[in-house]
């Protein structure tokens, strides 16, 4: 696969339009880097400032684990990688984060007891709220497969993503002048965000007939209609076209400019190397590796890992040719040599 071309993501940060960063936020992109680098790279390893910590959390379907994160922190300001082959629990480890998954040791659940999941975002529990709460105190996720409502319009779209929708609460329904400015005020902040994604044009549109990578950008405009301290986002790249691919990445890179920790979990390594701040890596449910971009994606216990799922999976360099690749890759070949050698002199 030839590397697309990129530029170079930002160093420096702007503030977010009509809104200042928030306190303590990390805008100095490099100085926050800088200190990533004096990190152990272990997993589980304690970062500066984290905004989301998880302690202990797993979620197992019939006798499967699908999830077992024993401690992980997120850096306030980063761009945070989630990468793991096909099946590794990236999507369940979303979900349960934000509440559209219960885990199995959660609070309340039968056997939870004293190792029950604890994760807290901001410095608060969420461990026992719901989607809806997840996303009021400010951690938002975007899905795999777009949600877009197709038989409504990309404006009615970004009105649903409003957290302060009139009707939602009686009593704003009930005082009309309010209702009318919230409405005003979603409307405008709708608007922006279109024009901002470049889909001010299709407005009026269905969603169903936008492209894919034209849904993509719907969701993450969507997503930020509640202006959210950290988003998530669940494969950005899929189903986006090349020519769409250089704008979703200077999306995110300007979110995180202007104040939105950003998590995602991506199979695109050039992208993940591209863009990510630091590379968390699962398999098998576990976190099995933390760190640097350039460091994570060269390692051999990485390396491996894809190689069980993704054999011809392009981890973004050359460098990752290392010998538990090669081993891996020669004795592959071996065995689709042997098997039609014995398929041939049938
Ligand atoms: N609702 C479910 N019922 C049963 N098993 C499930 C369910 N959801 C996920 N799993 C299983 O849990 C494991 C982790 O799946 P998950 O989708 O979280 O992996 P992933 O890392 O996101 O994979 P991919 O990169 O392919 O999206 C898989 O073995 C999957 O089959």
């Amino acid at each position: 696969m030839s590397e697309p071309i990129l530029t170079e993501p930002p160093t420096s940060s702007q503030p977010r339009p009509g809104r200042p960063l928030p306190p303590g936020y990390p805008a100095d992109r490099e100085a926050l880097r800088a200190q990533l680098r004096t990190l152990d790279q272990l997993p589980g390893v304690a970062k500066p400032d984290p905004i989301l910590t998880v302690d202990r959390i797993e979620r197992r379907f019939g006798g499967m684990t699908a999830v077992s994160v024993d401690h992980l922190q997120v850096q306030r300001g980063a761009i945070t990688a989630l990468i793991g082959p096909n099946g590794a629990g990236k999507t369940t480890f979303f979900n349960l984060l934000t509440g559209f998954d219960k885990a199995s040791n959660a609070a309340g659940v039968f056997g939870g007891g004293a190792d029950r999941a604890r994760w807290s975002f901001e410095g608060r529990s969420l461990g026992r709220t719901n989607a809806t709460k997840v996303a009021r105190a400010g951690m938002i996720r975007t899905f795999q497969l777009t949600k877009a409502l197709g038989r409504m319009t990309v404006l009615e779209n970004m009105l649903i993503g409003a957290a302060n929708q009139p009707g939602e609460n009686l009593w704003v329904g009930l005082v009309k002048p309010l209702w009318a400015k919230r409405e005003r005020e979603n409307i405008e902040r709708a608007e922006e965000l279109l024009r901002r994604f470049k889909l001010d044009e299709k407005r009026n549109d269905m969603a169903g007939g936008l492209s894919g990578g034209q849904k993509k950008l719907l969701e993450m405009a969507r997503a930020l209609m509640t202006e959210p301290s950290m988003i998530m986002l669940d494969e950005p790249m899929a189903g986006v076209n090349p020519a769409l691919t250089q704008s979703l990445l200077e999306h995110i890179q300007t979110l995180r400019d202007e104040g939105t920790t950003v998590l995602f979990v991506e199979h695109d390594m050039h992208m993940v190397r591209h863009i990510s701040d630091w590379v968390v890596v699962m398999a098998q449910g576990e976190i099995i590796a933390e760190g640097l971009p350039e460091d994570v994606m060269t390692s051999s216990a990485v390396v491996d890992a894809y190689l069980g799922a993704h054999h011809d999976r392009d981890l973004g360099d050359d460098d990752v040719l290392t010998t538990g690749v090669i081993r891996a890759i020669s004795e592959e070949v071996a065995d689709e040599v042997a098997s039609e050698a014995g398929e041939g002199s049938r």
